[in-house]
């Protein structure tokens, strides 16, 4: 469980970026972080793991609180969260195996890893996850031989390489065609229920991120406007969250997916009220 109480950040050079969001994401549950451009989605994914230091507030992993963790904590805690990121963060010249064993790092001590000596259950673990995104076979490609979408995929694997509680994903699909989202969006979905994963997903598409994920939350110049299930996010709430314009063309799509996502929401909500 990811509680997140009060959290304030202020870069040095100007207005606060994130202004007392306070926002819970139980095991296992997977949302959509949608806001305009400069709203503080990036920030607020950023501050979870600390790549970004909150100015105040807090930060509690299963009851850590990471925003005043000290080094080791945060070390520690870090092999929990997973990150996957919009621009793939490969290491381009390294192959698509070497580029998922790097996602080992953290547990590795570093003679071996320097010598890219690593223990052979790892590798299994990355050939077993090379299969499980669609890149059987791939693993000696070279990262910049990749499609996006495949990157993408490479991406995945690596944080769940980790073997993490929960992952922030940054803009996993800004990059890719509309049909290569989708295959991303379903396959992290796949994977988060396979691996009893919570995740927080940044993403600027309302449509593709209310047809996927049944909880969405709103951010507004650093603040919380909204937060619901995807069903219930008509034109007030894009009002609320971007402002003032005519959201009929995105409304009229999000009424098709209605049906789906409620049953997804009351699924998802139940199945966690069941966990506890
Ligand atoms: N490193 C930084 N230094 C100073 N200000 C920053 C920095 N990073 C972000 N900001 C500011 O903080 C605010 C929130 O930015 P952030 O990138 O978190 O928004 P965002 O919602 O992710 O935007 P986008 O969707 O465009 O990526 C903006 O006003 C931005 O200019």
């Amino acid at each position: 469980m990811l509680e997140i109480k009060e959290l304030h950040k202020r870069y040095p050079t100007g207005d606060p970026a994130l202004r007392g969001v306070s926002l819970s994401v139980p095991a296992g549950q997977v949302l959509g972080l949608i806001g305009p451009s400069g709203a503080g989605k990036s920030t607020l994914i950023r501050c979870i793991n600390r790549l970004v230091e909150p100015t105040q507030g807090q930060v509690l992993l299963d009851g850590q609180d990471l925003a005043h963790a000290g080094r080791q904590g945060l070390r520690m805690a870090r092999r929990q969260i997973g990150m996957i990121f919009q621009e793939y963060a490969l290491v381009e010249r390294l192959t698509v195996m070497e580029n998922l064993l790097s996602g080992r790092l953290g547990y590795t001590r570093f003679w071996p890893s320097w010598f890219r000596r690593f223990p052979s259950k790892d590798i299994q673990l990355a050939y077993s996850l090379l299969e499980r995104v669609g890149l059987a076979g791939m693993e000696n490609k070279r990262a910049d031989a990749l499609s996006g979408g495949q990157r993408q995929r490479v991406g995945i694997a690596r944080a769940l390489m980790q073997r993490p509680a929960f992952l922030l994903i940054d803009e996993p699909t800004a990059s890719l065609d509309p049909k290569t989202s989708r295959q991303i969006m379903r396959l992290i979905l796949t994977l988060c229920a396979e691996h009893k994963l919570a995740a927080i997903i940044n993403i600027h598409d309302v449509v593709l991120a209310t047809e996927f994920l049944p909880r969405i939350v709103g951010l507004r110049q650093g603040m919380m406007v909204y937060d619901g299930p995807a069903t219930q996010v008509d034109h007030k709430v894009l009002t609320d969250i971007y402002g003032d314009e005519d959201w009929s063309s995105i409304t009229d799509r999000l009424a098709g997916n209605t049906s789906t996502i409620a049953n997804d929401f009351d699924d998802q909500m139940a199945s966690l009220a069941a966990v506890g």
